[in-house]
């Protein structure tokens, strides 16, 4: 039983009826629609499991100079993830989704704060919270989520970004452009430690000043052109040393980091991009480590997309990571 003291989970939108296609009631036809149910909170009996979240949010790319749309992002990754088969033959799958916490006019830091807050009940009733975006200003929301949660106390937190750009800008104004700054200035200010990893920096689209920043706070981060299918071996190195040198991740997706033609649905489609296959590896990797604690994925815009390819190729990240790690010890039901 879930703890009846702990805080209910406040969000400003419910959670919708999940759809997609339906072959039969039994396991072996199972869809992810038929298996996501709506999250009670307190009422919610049993602990782990992934429990969705949305981040309703345009603003963060707003004031970056983007292109907006990215509020409609959970909507369609809803879409796409509810008609895909749930993988193997006795799923053990449990998921829930809470709702949405939306950004209302230009309130995006407030936004960020009811994000955070979400995902910290959730984190601390041993779930592993999978937040579907909203610009990448979606990030500083997560993390502060993390970092007030009791998963994180006294634990070295990596945050692992799968994106072209690094988004460490100097701007006094935050946006989708500057949550990694805000972190590592936060953790800064508190004391704390955070490794921050960055795969896919595309170079022409960050200038010399964020190669500076990301020197300056010691981030780890690998070129797009260095994330080919062929170099796998080096990029499953980068993976599993970062992993190595922290406690506790938090992994974020902004979908900017793969090739436009499987992710033209975003602000800043990719020139080069990361294959999709590399990306999956590497949310393979952080999924079986243990050592997850939350994820989300940023910059789906429908808007920009095309035959809803962004979305389905967000939709099966998110797949994999919620089979893969559900499948590992640290989000299996707790034995009690
Ligand atoms: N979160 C996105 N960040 C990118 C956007 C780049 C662009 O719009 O071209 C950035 O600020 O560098
Ligand atoms: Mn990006
Ligand atoms: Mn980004």
């Amino acid at each position: 039983m879930t703890d009846s003291t702990a805080p209910e989970l406040r969000v400003d939108e419910p959670a919708p009826a999940w759809t997609g296609r339906t072959d039969g009631q039994g396991t072996e036809h199972l869809r992810w629609h038929q298996v996501v149910r709506p999250y009670e909170g307190a009422r919610t009996e049993d602990r782990g499991g992934v429990v969705f979240l949305g981040f309703s949010s345009d603003e963060g790319v707003e004031r970056n100079k983007g292109r907006r749309g990215a509020s409609e992002g959970p909507k369609a990754l809803r879409g796409a993830l509810g008609g895909l088969a749930v993988a193997g033959k006795d799923s053990e799958i449990r998921a829930w989704d809470a709702g949405t916490v939306a950004v209302t006019d230009d309130r995006m830091e407030e936004g960020q704060e009811r994000l955070g807050a979400a995902v910290t009940t959730l984190l601390d009733e041993g779930r592993l919270p999978i937040v579907l975006g909203g610009g990448h200003e979606i990030a500083f929301g997560t993390y502060q989520g993390v970092s007030n949660s009791v998963v994180r106390k006294g634990k070295k937190l990596g945050v692992l970004n799968l994106d072209a750009h690094f988004d460490l800008r100097f701007d006094p104004v935050p946006s989708s452009g500057t949550p990694f700054r805000q972190m590592l200035e936060a953790e800064e200010a508190a004391g704390t430690s955070m490794q921050y990893a960055v795969l896919g920096i595309s170079q022409p689209s960050n200038t010399q000043i964020l190669f500076d920043t990301a020197e300056k706070y010691g981030v780890q981060y690998m070129l797009d052109e260095d994330c080919s299918v062929t170099n796998s071996p080096e990029v499953r190195r980068f993976v599993e040393s970062f992993l190595d040198g922290v406690d506790l991740v938090y992994l974020t997706i902004d979908l900017d980091g793969l090739p436009a033609s499987t992710a033209p649905g975003v602000s800043a489609p990719a020139a080069y991009g990361v294959p999709l296959e590399i990306v999956q590896l590497a949310c393979d990797i952080v999924a079986a480590s243990g050592k997850l604690a939350v994820c989300d994925v940023a910059e789906l815009n429908p808007k920009y997309d095309v035959d809803g390819r962004t979305a389905r190729s967000a939709a099966r990240l998110v797949h994999r990571i919620a089979t893969t790690a559900q499948n590992t010890s640290a989000h299996k039901q707790e034995e009690q």
